[in-house]
């Protein structure tokens, strides 16, 4: 493996505004809650960091606000030793951010505000320098032509790309083609494969095999129960979670692409990657936010 390569995070980032209540207000009223945290995240970030995490030298491409926040998004990707050397300051914008609301059952909503996360500029990065074997992780929270753009870019430098097409939203057959493996829980797949799609391993490997169609390989996530892989050389593969007590979670998809990507920079065999990406994310679920 050489070493001029890197894992590179081209996404968003935003700070989290986390809320524990009794469930979401309805119109008009006013519900009163526990407990609220920050947290710098944003899935471009979380799985920039979840990487680096677990070994990786990890580069983030993004854009923050010229803001208090942006400077705390910032510094935590340098405490996580991530290479910022591509995060730009759009002056005139405000960093992203988001609020989730937990109710007290353990499942959330949110609100994202892309804010700066739409100025990412891939040509003003000239510290981007894209290698043969690096990775770039992609998701689906800033604009397409971004992906786009920066897919296109690493396939010709001859490395590899992931799409977590996630939040779901429509993406371009144009974008699937410049991508080696694409990661979507069920919702997502059911966007991109225009069928209902069952959260069990048996749906997502179906979803899988459907998606393929679309994509190279493709991995569908089915929470608690784990992930089910399809290539279109035919291999197949259903990882099944550990079983563990949910604390939150919160930010647990970003976990896994941080480590799946970071396992195959490292050289992993697809199967290899697929177990540490599922244990990483039990392990991240299992821990309160308080002590992640
Ligand atoms: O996946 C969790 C992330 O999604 C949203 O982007 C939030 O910012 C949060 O950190």
């Amino acid at each position: 493996m050489p070493h001029s390569s890197s894992i590179f995070v081209l996404g968003s980032l935003h700070y989290d505004i986390i809320v524990h209540g009794p469930g979401r207000p309805r119109k008009g009223e006013t519900v009163t809650g526990r407990a609220w945290a920050p947290k710098c995240g944003g899935k471009g970030g979380n799985q920039a960091v979840s990487a680096s995490r677990a070994g990786a030298p990890v580069k983030f491409i993004g854009a923050i606000g010229d803001d208090d926040f942006g400077a705390a998004l910032a510094a935590n990707l340098v405490a996580n030793q991530i290479d910022t050397s591509a995060l730009r300051i759009v002056p005139d914008e405000n960093s992203g951010m988001s609020v989730a609301i937990f109710d007290d059952e353990g499942d959330y909503g949110a609100v994202i505000v892309s804010g700066s996360n739409l100025r990412i500029d891939l040509d003003a990065s000239a510290s981007v320098d894209f290698a043969r074997d690096s990775w770039l992780v992609l998701q689906s929270e800033i604009p397409e032509h971004i992906n786009l753009a920066g897919a296109s870019k690493m396939r010709v430098a001859g490395g590899k790309v992931i799409l977590n097409a996630a939040p779901a939203r429509p993406v371009s057959q144009a974008l699937l083609d410049q991508v080696d493996i694409l990661v979507v829980n069920a919702i997502e797949a059911e966007m991109l494969a225009g069928v209902p799609v069952v959260e069990s391993l048996d749906g997502a490997l179906n979803a899988a095999k459907k998606l393929v169609e679309r994509c190279r390989s493709v991995v569908v996530t089915a929470g608690g129960d784990g992930c089910a892989y399809a290539d279109n050389d035919g291999h197949q593969i259903k990882m099944t979670a550990k079983d563990i007590v949910v604390a939150s979670t919160h930010g647990a998809g970003d976990e896994f692409i941080g480590a799946l990507a970071a396992a195959l920079w490292q050289g992993s065999a697809i199967d290899v990657a697929l177990a540490r990406a599922t244990d990483a994310a039990a392990t991240l679920v299992s821990t309160p936010e308080h002590l992640r």
